[in-house]
């Protein structure tokens, strides 16, 4: 049983307090300064409050508060070197939380499925053996240099936002074919969920996978001509490098400090 607590519990910190409290090896203090959001974590949490003194008593410590926010929780957090504290912030080098901590500082982005324990988290910096089994009780993560988190930072962290834009389109397009709204977004989502797991399970490339499911002469051939001539994968492109360039953007602004 690892002793957690998560500080700032809104989207991102809620699902981590959430997904950690589910795995059912965790104590998890959750604490922001928002009566509602610990109201909406108490049934998943073994302790919320309003009193970062109290979070900073657990073994690892989650700050997931916005960047902006980091610099004035780190100077209310007295940690131990003993301590791990964890930064999910997007742009907030390690270096940066490590001049304001004792603790032993990792870094991760984190992805909003924590919650139902699919998380898919990049991590940086040497990872305690604790800390690996907390990544892998709420998902699957990868090892990477911390230069490599902006582009991370866009695929993991950003990625569910793009996912759920891909599903609303494909669920829009059911719709429009006459499907009712639930029906076609729980096809849509379990496609996905579908797919997913027989990427992440199976041997073949992806574009083996696509002619598995295109027969001979028939619909999928139809539809996959569509996307590729219509450049589909250079605006998914676009996105992520949108998202890895505000994320050195933010970097940035932290150096100058
Ligand atoms: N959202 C996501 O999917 C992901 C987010 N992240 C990172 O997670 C962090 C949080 O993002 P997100 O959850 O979206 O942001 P939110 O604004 O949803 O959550 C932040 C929470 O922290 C609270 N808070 C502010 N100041 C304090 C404080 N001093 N002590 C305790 N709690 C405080 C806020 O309260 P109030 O609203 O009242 O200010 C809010 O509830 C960011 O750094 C982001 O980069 C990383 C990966 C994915
Ligand atoms: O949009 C953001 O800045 C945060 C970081 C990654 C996902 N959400």
């Amino acid at each position: 049983m690892v002793h957690t607590s998560v500080i700032g519990c809104g989207n991102m910190g809620s699902a981590l307090v959430t997904g950690l409290w589910k795995s059912g090896n965790h104590t998890v203090i959750a604490c922001d300064l928002d009566p509602a959001a610990l109201a909406a974590v108490a049934d998943y949490s073994t302790e919320t409050t309003e009193d970062i003194s109290r979070a900073a008593e657990a073994d690892v410590v989650f700050v997931a508060v916005k960047p902006d926010i980091v610099e004035a929780v780190l100077s209310e957090l007295d940690l131990s070197p003993e301590q791990t504290l964890v930064t999910i912030a997007a742009g907030v080098p390690t270096d940066f939380v490590e001049a304001r901590t004792d603790a032993d500082v990792v870094r991760i982005m984190p992805n909003l499925a924590a919650e139902t324990r699919d998380m898919a988290a990049a991590a940086t910096g040497d990872l305690s053996p604790a800390v690996r089994e907390l990544l892998d009780d709420v998902g699957e993560f990868a090892e990477i240099e911390e230069a490599q988190m902006d582009i991370a930072t866009a695929v993991n962290g950003s990625g569910p936002a793009f996912v759920f834009y891909l599903i609303d389109a494909m669920t829009q397009a059911g719709v429009a074919g006459g499907l009712d709204h639930e029906e076609a977004e729980t096809l849509a989502a379990q496609t996905f969920k579908g797919a997913a797991e027989t990427i992440l399970r199976d041997d073949r490339s992806a574009d083996e996978l696509i002619d598995a499911v295109c027969s001979p002469n028939g619909t999928t051939i139809e539809g996959m001509e569509v996307l590729w001539d219509s450049d589909a994968d250079e605006a998914v492109a676009d996105a992520v490098a949108a998202a890895e360039r505000r994320s050195k953007e933010l970097a940035a602004d932290f150096e100058d400090e």
